[in-house]
């Protein structure tokens, strides 16, 4: 994922480990003018090389700063429109059984994790590399054995500690990152169901649920920094400069008294050895950096690797708007049972082919199977001839307009809402369509009528206005096929009949494919296919049906005695 923006990066770390060996030189020169005050030696070649130094680490840290964070910008403006391109060739059905949450998830939050290890964490642990080196090195030349004491000590403070840290961080990790993932499904259910909660009383129930997981996280994060926080404040206080002072006075005191080491070099050890372990302890949330960084990268590659819908080899028109299924059988995942199991039907244009059945039946899955929200697992589905999965998606998705139960609009004027059906439309044809779908009246009452941005749940229109809204859109599409998933449940009666006469300009010289809730609404349907567990049971129009007596009078009469009761 790195590899478009690796120069960059190789270089923002060089910049990095440069910046980190010239940030040493001004602790180097406070030693050495210490000892050339002691020897009598030439005080001002060093002091100008110490602040020389600290000009120039600001210079290449600065530098590396920018880099990183030019490739960072490089690096999530490309990974964002892979990810954009990919998600837009996946099949349509993925997004339903995923939502938006995942997508989010991938475009927003891991991204922003991989924004750390790009811009900060790759020449934060270069720097953290470079300066110790560099400080040991130096103290090498002027005495390796009271190097080797202080490393010694250092060694010896993480030998105790790291396993310690290790343990903690393994026994808890795991544990906190459910909690935490948990607290955030808690969250979603509340904040997403919160009309429902609070309607059906259930408000107790889903904020204790909340409240546990609350809880629950806060003991895993007081457990997870008790079970850190002594090793962690351990090292902190073992590697702390003060820490350091007292060893390198004492074992300095004690290598000078046993004439090992001139006193005037004890000088680069309290000026540079003091220091020393500062940026290993930096090296820690560089880590954790890259961790999250990893971990979002995984996700995110997750998704690039997904299928995507086979576009055809070589492309075909249909010829008009028949549709045919032969044979057609589909499960949602290789174990589960078919959704369908051997579908055919004719759908002859200028139609009406209404789904029927209880419910699990199969009917959203045969309505969804012709857009290509799935590929069928055997058997075909043809439109004007032509299999569907000859047809290149984005002209399939021109010639089927769908009107789903889930009625979605966009954070847009009502006129681009309406106009998302053809692009190109006029404002004319976009009034044209609204009239035909009975909804011309209610956007002329709105503020701004067309010009009405509408929030994304369709503010300031009911369930049955913004219905009509998506009914103008399919109209406005002026496509040959129709699919309609009939959603009347929410609207009052006025409405309804609105809804009705819609769908009826909607429908007229069309071929329409409806999954019927309420059988009164297509009585006149010119076929009923009845659906039982993936296939077609029974097939013909109403009165027929109803003289058969099979399952669809069955549902006929429980429908009635239901509304009668
Ligand atoms: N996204 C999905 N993933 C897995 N299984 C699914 C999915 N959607 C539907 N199913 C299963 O496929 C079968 C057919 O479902 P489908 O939604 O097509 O029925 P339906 O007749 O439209 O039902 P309803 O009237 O309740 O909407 C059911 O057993 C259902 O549980």
């Amino acid at each position: 994922m790195l590899r478009p923006v690796r120069g960059r990066l190789v270089l923002g770390m060089t910049l990095a480990g440069v910046g980190a060996l010239f940030a040493m030189v001004p602790f180097i020169a406070v030693a050495e003018v210490g000892r050339a005050l002691l020897s009598g030696g030439a005080v001002w070649p060093w002091a100008i090389a110490g602040a020389g130094g600290a000009v120039l680490r600001a210079f290449f840290m600065g530098a590396s700063a920018s880099v990183c964070h030019v490739a960072n910008g490089h690096f999530e403006y490309g990974i964002r429109s892979r990810l954009a391109r990919h998600l837009g060739r996946l099949p349509l059905g993925w997004f339903g059984d995923h939502g938006s949450g995942e997508v989010k998830k991938a475009v927003s939050d891991d991204i922003k994790g991989m924004h750390h290890l790009v811009s900060h964490a790759l020449s934060d642990m270069t720097s953290a590399v470079v300066a110790p080196l560099v400080g040991i090195v130096y103290l090498l030349l002027v005495d390796w054995r009271m190097t080797l004491a202080l490393l010694g000590f250092v060694a010896a403070v993480l030998a105790v500690v790291s396993p310690m840290l290790k343990r903690g961080y393994q026994a808890h990790m795991g544990t906190y990152n459910r909690a935490q993932a948990e607290l955030a499904k808690a969250t979603v259910e509340l904040v997403d169901g919160i009309e429902v909660v609070k309607t059906y009383g259930g408000r107790a129930r889903a904020s204790q649920r909340f409240d546990e997981a609350v809880t629950t996280l806060t003991q895993r994060c007081l457990a997870w920094t008790a079970a850190m926080g002594r090793p962690a404040t351990a090292m902190n206080i073992g590697l702390a400069p003060a820490t350091m002072l007292v060893w390198i006075l004492a074992s300095g005191t004690a290598f000078v008294a046993a004439g090992w080491l001139p006193p005037a070099d004890l000088l680069p050890f309290l000026a540079v050895g003091v220091g020393l372990p500062g940026p290993y302890l930096q090296v820690g949330s560089a880590a954790n950096m890259l961790r999250q960084g990893q971990l979002g990268a995984t996700h995110v590659d997750r998704l690039l690797g997904l299928l995507p819908l086979a576009e055809p080899a070589e492309p075909r028109r249909p010829a008009d708007g028949r549709v045919v299924f032969d044979d057609v059988r589909f499960s949602y995942a290789p174990d589960a049972p078919p959704a369908l199991d051997g579908v055919s039907a004719v759908l002859a244009p200028g139609t009406v082919t209404a789904l029927v059945g209880p419910s699990g039946s199969g009917k959203t899955t045969m309505a969804r199977l012709l857009p290509r929200f799935w590929d069928p697992d055997g058997g075909a589905i043809t439109l004007g001839g032509v299999d569907v999965r000859d047809i290149p998606s984005r002209e399939l998705l021109s010639r089927v307009a769908i009107v789903f139960q889930d009625v979605v609009l966009l954070r847009e004027s009502v006129r681009d809402n309406i106009r998302l059906g053809r692009p190109d439309a006029t404002d004319a044809e976009v009034e044209a369509a609204a009239k035909a779908a009975r909804v011309h009246d209610v956007i002329m009452a709105l503020p701004d009528g067309y010009d009405t941005v509408l929030g994304s749940d369709g503010g300031g229109l009911s369930g049955g206005e913004r219905q009509r809204v998506t009914i103008a859109r399919a109209i406005l599409q002026d496509a040959p096929v129709v699919v309609l998933d009939e959603a009347t449940a929410h609207a009052d009666a006025e409405s309804e009949a609105a809804i009705q006469e819609a769908l009826s300009e909607l429908a007229a010289g069309r071929t329409v494919m409806v999954i019927a809730h309420r059988l009164h609404t297509i009585a006149g349907a010119d076929q009923i296919l009845v659906l039982d567990s993936g296939r077609i049971v029974e097939r013909g129009r109403h009165e027929g049906l109803l003289a058969a007596d099979g399952l669809y009078a069955r549902l006929w009469r429980a429908q009635n005695t239901e509304v009668k009761a």
